[in-house]
């Protein structure tokens, strides 16, 4: 892949790399305050490589990361939902060519990640970008071990992901009024029939689906959501057969502050193990808040390769967190993903150049800087 700065064939991260003991760690030759490392980037790849799993380097334990995670109370495995092909894509203004979603998106399948969401069967009037979304989803290869969701806001979107071969969909509702307006153009209660239609449907034909609750921390029209309204929500999603229930952070205005309160009220009714938070980065919150929310028992993190992403209908609202920037963070942590980082930053630099883009994962602009 052209222009990345580590070499394509690198070797695959083991799932656990030994931290170095700090007495081991080699010095590094400076050139003012920039490690002479980082001017030979296969060599800042390394030394990246050894930071990410040294965890805290201070106490120089032998695994650390182990450690951090017992006691944080953390979970040890983190099931990671890439949503960058389609919150990632959707926003964006020129079409991308079919066939660069699907070689991002098979790029993104050998990365390791288990879920990825790869279109929505949305109106093409509503959102232009995901009009090709049936030969994305045909012309996907899919990867044993992957499951590839898509958006389907009603019968008719789910008949048309159903024909294209998806099986795997997601209904998309939210804890606001305005916002469930502008996006879906009905009503929460309006929204919660189709819903019931689409759940219905898919269980007879054994398809699981997701619910999402936008505006679970604020919204771009109405502002403060109570919690109560998103546990409502949740509920009758929930209730009606989602297995899991993505809370969004649709304009990333939440602190670990609002996350926590939410939570603790939306867990009085679903189990934090069918809980997933969806958090975009508006106010640099993300990270943060995934990290309540970890502590809090949720296990599942939605996130975009890159930082890509926003709705449309969330004017304001930036990308996702990145899925590179998060997986620096959960290992850092020593929590499993099975997910390799360097891939994931490869097929971030790849839809980065195919949509002209500079990628918004720190991860990534320190590393592709060097
Ligand atoms: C939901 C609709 C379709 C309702 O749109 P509508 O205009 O109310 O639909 P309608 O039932 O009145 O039908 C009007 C026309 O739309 C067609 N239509 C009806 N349904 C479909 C369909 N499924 N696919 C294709 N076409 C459809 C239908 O056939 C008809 O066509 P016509 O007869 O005029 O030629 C529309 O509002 C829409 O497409 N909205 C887009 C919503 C969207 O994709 N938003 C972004 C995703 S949500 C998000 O990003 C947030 C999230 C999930 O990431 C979490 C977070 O961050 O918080």
């Amino acid at each position: 892949m052209g222009g990345a700065c580590f070499p394509a064939g690198l070797a695959q991260f083991p799932s656990r790399v030994p931290a170095l003991h700090p007495s081991r760690i080699p010095s590094i030759p400076t050139m003012g305050n920039v490690p002479s490392a980082v001017k030979h980037c296969l060599s800042y790849q390394q030394l990246l490589r050894e930071h990410l799993w040294t965890g805290d380097s201070v106490t120089g334990a032998l695994d650390p990361a182990q450690e951090t995670y017992q006691l944080l109370g953390l979970p040890e495995y983190v099931k990671i939902v890439e949503v960058g092909p389609r919150d990632g894509l959707q926003n964006e203004k020129v079409i991308v060519p079919t066939d660069i979603k699907i070689e991002f998106i098979n790029q993104l399948s050998q990365t390791g990640l288990s879920v990825i969401e790869v279109t929505s069967f949305v109106s093409s009037r509503w959102v232009p970008q995901m009009a090709d979304h049936t030969e994305v989803l045909r012309g996907i290869y899919r990867y044993p071990g992957v499951r590839y969701p898509v958006l389907t806001p009603n019968l008719q979107g789910f008949h048309r992901a159903v024909a294209a071969g998806a099986t795997e969909i997601s209904v998309f509702g939210a804890a606001s009024e305005s916002f469930t307006k502008k996006n879906i153009n009905c009503s929460i209660e309006e929204s919660m029939e189709k819903f019931e239609e689409v759940v219905k449907s898919s269980r007879q034909m054994n398809i699981p689906a997701r619910g999402y609750v936008s505006c679970a921390l604020g919204c771009p029209y109405e502002g403060n959501i109570t919690p109560q309204k998103v546990t409502e929500v949740s509920k009758r999603l929930y209730g009606m057969g989602c297995y899991e229930i993505s809370l969004g952070d649709t304009t990333g205005v939440g602190t670990p502050g609002s996350m926590k309160r939410m939570l603790e009220n939306v867990m009085k009714e679903i189990p934090p193990s069918a809980l997933a938070v969806h958090c975009h980065d508006t106010y640099g919150q993300a990270l943060a808040n995934i990290l309540m929310a970890l502590q809090m028992g949720i296990n599942v993190v939605d996130s975009a390769v890159s930082g890509l992403g926003g709705c449309p209908y969330a004017k304001g609202a930036s990308g996702n967190v990145a899925t590179e920037d998060l997986l620096y963070m959960l290992n850092g942590l020593g929590l499993n993903t099975g997910v390799d980082l360097y891939k994931v930053m490869e097929a971030g630099d790849f839809i980065c150049k195919a949509v002209n883009k500079t990628t918004n994962s720190k991860v990534a602009q320190t590393s592709f800087s060097a």
